[in-house]
């Protein structure tokens, strides 16, 4: 299903940024709705990572403004995790799979007596259920990769910012990865802006993909990808949507390129 009909959770209002006297990003303008999967595609530079630092609250805007939940950011909120690519450093080793989503739930002052239930449900959520007294060395990188999910969601986050969460991983290994992100997106309702360099990539997650120009960063088009969910590795991938997309896609990054 794509074109969610949600109230919406992340607007750039005419974003434009400055950072050490260049032009990052100009006149960016976009809406993600509650429960959306927006991909964000652009050449290396062209500022996607710029981007989720300013819903993160990590930039702020030069001249118009990023707003989540219509509040204005003026900094880091719980409501909004980014999930870094480097799982094995995004979590505390010394701490089990349930010591770090506990790690969160100490954050934001839950009583220890209230703790254990919520560990538990929050690790069900991602299927780590049985693997709550592991240590991240042990947990492969998918898993760690949900523990990261299930640590963002302990925190009360519903806005997941992913940063070329697979970038370094072989194909075989990123696809289960996607269906993961896929599954555990739709389970939780939660909300994501994804970016990454590959375009096939983010057909296959997407409800639509932002692409952006470079030099400064804008958006040169969003397109829908109306392709039915739930998404698979194989029959969607030869879907006729898909490959006309695809081909679509792939043109207009020629043309960004060229
Ligand atoms: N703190 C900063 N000061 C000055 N320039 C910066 C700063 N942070 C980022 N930039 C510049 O902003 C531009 C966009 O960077 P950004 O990391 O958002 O791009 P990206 O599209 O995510 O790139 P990649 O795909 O290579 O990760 C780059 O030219 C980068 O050099």
């Amino acid at each position: 299903m794509s074109g969610k009909s949600g109230s919406v959770v992340i607007e750039f209002r005419d974003v434009g940024l400055y950072l050490g006297g260049k032009e990052i990003t100009q006149n960016v303008e976009f809406n993600v709705r509650k429960g959306e999967f927006v991909c964000v595609i652009g050449a290396s530079g062209c500022g996607k990572t710029t981007l989720l630092r300013l819903v993160s609250g990590l930039y702020q805007p030069t001249t118009g403004s990023v707003h989540v939940d219509g509040k204005k950011v003026d900094g880091p909120s719980r409501d909004v995790a980014i999930v870094f690519q480097d799982y094995s450093r995004a979590l505390l080793p010394w701490r089990t799979a349930a010591g770090n989503v506990s790690l969160a739930l100490e954050a934001i002052g839950m009583p220890r007596a209230e703790r254990a239930d919520r560990i538990h449900a929050l690790l069900g959520k991602v299927g780590l259920a049985q693997h709550a007294a592991k240590y991240p060395s042990q947990l492969s990188g998918g898993m760690q990769q949900r523990l990261q999910i299930a640590r963002s969601l302990a925190q009360g986050a519903s806005i997941l910012l992913m940063d070329e969460p697979f970038g370094a991983l072989d194909a075989m290994t990123r696809q289960s990865l996607q269906d993961e992100v896929l599954e555990l997106a739709a389970d939780t309702g939660a909300t994501v802006l994804f970016v990454t360099h590959d375009l096939e990539e983010a057909l296959y997650l997407g409800d639509r993909v932002v692409a952006l120009y470079s030099n400064p960063g804008r958006i040169a088009r969003i397109v829908d990808i109306p392709l039915t969910r739930p998404r698979n590795q194989l029959s969607t991938r030869e879907e006729p949507d898909f490959l006309h997309l695809r081909r679509e896609l792939f043109g207009l990054m020629e043309e960004i390129h060229a």
